[in-house]
């Protein structure tokens, strides 16, 4: 037969592995758990224990029966009959006993399945000669079986006695022939092995005398628990002794055991005697709510009742709830709870599960006081009890919240979560991750395990002290006040953005301070009333831009100047795209609306294409028609920037140290460095302590645009001031400090720069897919240049069809004409490649653009660029190497040495060597050789570069064959850009 595993025998057994495991060693055998094998020798202890065990029930049933029928013969008899005549009354039994013993044969030889109920009723009512206290009486570990168990005792039939637990469950509702049909296989298995057990058996016990004839079915069953429960507390272990006089009935009432069950009962035994025999007798029932004695038919009332040691009520109560709590229950639980739980009926599953429970606890226990019993249990799981307040205790010990940093050891975790390090690495290790407790874990894993033990995890935010938002509290609302708008004026070229600016410039302050000396110092303010415009005094989108490639956010309104006699052309496309990129609003100022070829309307009809559509075509854009040369529209062009700046609400707190940006700095040679500084937030003193960039400065003088000196700079102020260590970059921030904290951070930010700088990746063409893989990048942002509108807009469209797994192709810009120094920055601040078609980087442009590593791609056919693009977002782009020779050196002298090989003895002609170069050899002219260094020596110490000038030992990697006179050409290969 094939070997089985715990598991599957259970299932086999309509049993759970945990209750097959239990019984398993109770009954002495070995097995350590659901995945152990189940051997012959186990299935036949197993099989033999169901077999008794439904022996003992069948028997046990038989002798209430019987009982309860003896009692109504013996109440007819005792009315017809002289009680002086024993004689009859004895030959009158001793017929029925054998009536009843031919019955209980008949039974047992019953093998043919499905026995009906009634029939098997009609068989255990047959054997039912076994007297009362006999029935008290049979060994602890066979199981008293009542009529219950016949009927509702699940697989193997292990219940044992009839107990307050049993007969409430049948009065709860479960109903025998449920579970009959739950177990009918069960059953036929028992049925066999019991008629196999025939031969075995000695037949049936006789009646006993004065028995009550059988009570109807519901009474018998109304007065079952009460009996049931006396008859445990009067059940007397196994002691052929205790077994009633007929001596026919001891031997069927103990059958033979199986060995290994009797030694697991023995101790309990003898344990359980002496408690039950020192219980003093009492009428518990009533109050245990069960059916009271007094309560039931005097006649019905069974002779065991006189052998019954009742519990004392309390005792008997908590044998009760002891009885119905699986195992597992909670021992808190008050004995109410438990009623109304059983009140609820549990299911037939439910049922069948509590009842093996309870049989397979008392398999060997059925003789052993329960009461004795259960605080056995409760020792057994009082550490788990204990166990499990502590982990409630420490459950609530625990914070809701942990924050953690990217990193943490198990040890540190456990003890910032209140947890154990042993519970943190047996989650890990379920979630498939071993560590030890000194090892560390990551933030999400640290996480994950957290949410488990319902704490939420929380992400320290590290504080960048380089940064300037660090120090940067958010203001109050009340705190802000309005600010001026800063302006800056863009354009094409000749559109009249300098004779615009200079006009604003000349009109207001001419007109506010006659003979006042201006001064560029990159931006000014006018003042329309009470109210002030500052304007950025470096037209363009240059300057814009490269402010905004820098990260400072500048510009609140854009003046973007159109000629009227020449309408949109490409920067004026150009400065849409960059104020859209920046999310500035445009003011469109119509110039030069004197001329007479001026044609504003057209102006309008050309920028409606680029989304700027005026006002009165059902757009939002404010147009002003402006004669820069001839003063006009000045005014209504302030007005309208005034009020385009008043709808975006531009507001700052005066009151808090100033920050801003750096417009423009140099070295002045009589004053130092020079600054011009917009102060964008709080209130810029003379005497100011800050950072600006990575210099340390102090204020040491503040001037406005116009030259006066200045004790406070509100913001929106443009001040030009002096006092810096050193010549910061426009576009940097700045901000006020303690004059310690300042130098500090000044430091800090100097060393920050430097990292960054050589960290600095932009966006290439290389490096965009595995930045889309990493998440970083969404889309590709491209800058176009072409040669001809024409194919600007068939790249243009050919690129934004490109779709490769949902990342798409977004054309920051397209325009005609060379690449330029601004499309540079744009790229920069947008972090876009450019893409030029038939044509070329201006020299600016090309020098800022290997300067700042911006990816600029040259094609001649559209179809390349197109493709090369696809390969790029699929990841497929190879970077193209290019060799650089770094140095030429000449072979001077040749070294061999024995287990190393030939040393050159060079002297380094021209550039340098570096250990990572590669050699060319070349011998006469002709390359002999290319290979890397295995070793470059100055003397004897390992060097990474030698310079020109000197000399120095190269050990070729793998070519041995170097001679004086030959020549190295030193390079090594750089990834360029495909320009
Ligand atoms: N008739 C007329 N001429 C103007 C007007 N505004 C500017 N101009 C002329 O246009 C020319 C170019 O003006 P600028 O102010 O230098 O133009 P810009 O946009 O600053 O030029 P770049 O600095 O080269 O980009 C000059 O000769 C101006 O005199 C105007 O409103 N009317």
């Amino acid at each position: 037969m094939k070997k089985l595993r715990v598991y599957e025998y259970a299932r086999e057994l309509g049993m759970t592995s945990k209750e097959v495991i239990t019984m398993m060693r109770r009954l002495g055998i070995s097995v350590q758990n659901h995945m152990s094998l189940v051997d012959e020798e186990a299935r036949a202890k197993v099989e033999a224990f169901f077999a008794e065990v439904r022996k003992k029930a069948a028997l046990e049933k038989l002798r209430e029966e019987k009982r309860q029928a003896a009692q109504v013969q013996a109440s007819t008899a005792t009315a017809t009959l002289p009680p002086e005549e024993p004689s009859a009354e004895g030959a009158k039994s001793a017929e029925r006993v054998q009536e009843e013993r031919a019955k209980v044969s008949q039974i047992e030889r019953k093998t043919q399945p499905p026995v009906r109920e009634d029939e098997e009723e009609a068989a255990v009512r047959a054997t039912k000669a076994v007297p009362p206290e006999e029935a008290a009486e049979p060994s602890g570990a066979e199981l008293e079986g009542s009529e219950e168990v016949g009927e509702t005792v699940p697989p193997g039939g292990a219940r044992v006695e009839g107990t307050t637990t049993q007969t409430e469950r049948v009065a709860s509702g479960k109903s025998a022939a449920e579970s009959e049909i739950d177990l009918s296989h069960l059953k036929r298995k028992r049925r066999r092995s019991r008629g196999k057990r025939k031969a075995e058996r000695p037949a049936a016990p006789p009646a006993p005398e004065g028995q009550t004839p059988a009570a109807p079915r519901e009474e018998r069953e109304a007065t079952r628990p009460a009996a049931a429960a006396e008859q445990k507390t009067a059940e007397v272990p196994e002691e052929p002794a205790a077994v009633p006089s007929a001596p026919a009935a001891s031997a069927p009432a103990k059958p033979e055991l199986p060995a290994p069950r009797k030694r697991v009962i023995e101790p309990r035994k003898r344990e359980a005697r002496p408690a039950r025999e020192a219980r003093p007798e009492s009428p518990g029932a009533a109050a245990e709510g069960r059916p009271s004695r007094e309560a039931r038919p005097a006649g019905r009332r069974p002779a065991a009742r006189k052998l019954v040691v009742p519990k004392p009520p309390a005792e008997a109560q908590e044998e009760k709830v002891e009885r119905r709590r699986p195992h597992t229950a909670k021992k808190e639980k008050a004995p109410e709870a438990e009623v109304s739980k059983k009140e609820r009926k549990p299911g037939k599953k439910g049922v069948i599960r509590e009842r093996l429970t309870e049989i397979l606890d008392d398999f060997t226990g059925a003789e052993t006081d329960v009461v004795e019993a259960a605080p056995a249990r409760r020792r057994r799981s009082k550490p788990k009890r204990r166990a499990a307040q502590g982990e409630a205790e420490r459950a609530q010990a625990r914070p809701d919240k942990v924050t953690l940093g990217d990193r943490i050891t198990v040890a540190e975790l456990a003890e910032r979560a209140g947890l154990e390090a042993s519970e943190i690495i047996k989650k890990l290790f379920l979630l498939g991750t071993v560590v030890t407790i000194n090892q560390e874990i990551d933030f999400d894993t640290a996480a994950l395990v957290l949410s488990d033990f319902g704490i939420e995890a929380e992400r320290e935010t590290r504080v960048d002290v380089t940064e300037f938002e660090a120090y940067e509290d958010e203001d109050a609302p009340e705190d802000l006040v309005p600010r001026p708008p800063v302006v800056t004026v863009m354009g094409h070229v000749d559109h009249g953005k300098t004779t615009l600016l200079d006009a604003i410039r000349q009109t207001r302050v001419a007109a506010q301070e006659a003979g006042g000396i201006t001064q560029h110092i990159g931006a000014y303010q006018v003042e329309i009333g009470d109210r002030k415009i500052t304007f950025l005094d470096t037209p363009g989108h240059e300057a814009f831009t490269a402010m905004r490639a820098r990260g400072a956010k500048v510009t609140d309104v854009v003046v973007l100047v159109v000629a009227a006699d020449d309408g949109v052309m490409p920067q004026t496309v150009e400065a849409i795209d960059h104020a859209k990129a920046a999310g500035v609003p445009i003011i469109v100022a119509i110039n030069k609306i004197d001329k007479p070829d001026a044609r504003p309307e057209r102006v309008k009809q050309e920028l409606t294409e680029y989304g700027l559509i005026p006002e009165e075509w059902g757009g939002d854009t404010v147009f002003v028609p402006v004669s820069a040369l001839k003063r006009q529209g000045i005014d209504e062009l302030l007005e309208m920037i005034l009020l385009v700046a008043e709808l975006r609400e531009l507001k700052a707190n005066p009151n808090r140290r100033a920050r801003g940006v750096v417009l423009e700095a140099r070295l002045d040679r009589g004053r130092g460095p020079v600054a011009t500084l917009l102060v964008q937030n709080g209130t810029l003193r003379q005497g100011d302590a800050l950072v600006a960039g990575t210099m340390f400065g102090r204020v040491r003088t503040m001037t406005d645009d116009r030259g006066r000196p200045l004790k406070e700079a509100p913001p929106s102020t443009p001040v030009e001031v002096t006092g810096l260590e050193g010549v910061p970059e426009a576009g940097d921030a700045f901000m006020v400090f303690e004059e310690e904290e300042a130098r500090a951070i000044a430091k800090a930010r100097a060393e920050r720069r430097r990292e960054r700088e050589l960290a600095r990746t932009r966006i290439d063409l290389e490096n965009v897919f595995d930045r889309l893989q990493a998440g970083e990048l969404k889309e590709i942002n491209v800058i176009l240049k072409a040669d001809v509108h024409g194919s600007v807009e068939a790249l243009r469209s050919a690129l934004e069809r490109i779709q490769v797994d949902g990342v798409r192709v977004n054309v920051v810009h397209a325009g005609v004409g060379a690449i330029t120094e601004s499309d540079v920055n744009l790229a920069l601040a947008s972090h876009a490649v450019i893409i030029g078609f038939n044509v070329r980087p201006d020299a600016n442009a090309r020098q800022l653009a290997e300067r700042e590593k911006v990816d600029i791609r040259l094609y001649r056919v559209i179809y390349e660029a197109i493709e090369e693009i696809e390969r790029a977002l699929k990841g497929m782009l190879e970077p193209v190497y290019e060799e650089r020779v770094i140095g030429t050196l000449e072979v001077r002298e040749i070294f061999r040495i024995s287990r190393v090989g030939t040393v050159a003895g060079c002297y380094v002609r021209e550039g340098k060597v570096t250990r990572d170069a590669t050699i060319r050899v070349i011998r006469d002219g002709v390359l002999i050789h290319t290979g890397k260094i295995a070793s470059l020596k100055r003397f004897k110490d390992d060097v990474r570069e030698v310079a020109a000038g000197y000399e120095c030992g190269i050990l070729l990697d793998g070519f041995n064959d170097v001679k004086p006179g030959d020549v190295f050409e030193a390079y090594v290969l750089e990834a360029v850009q495909r320009v």
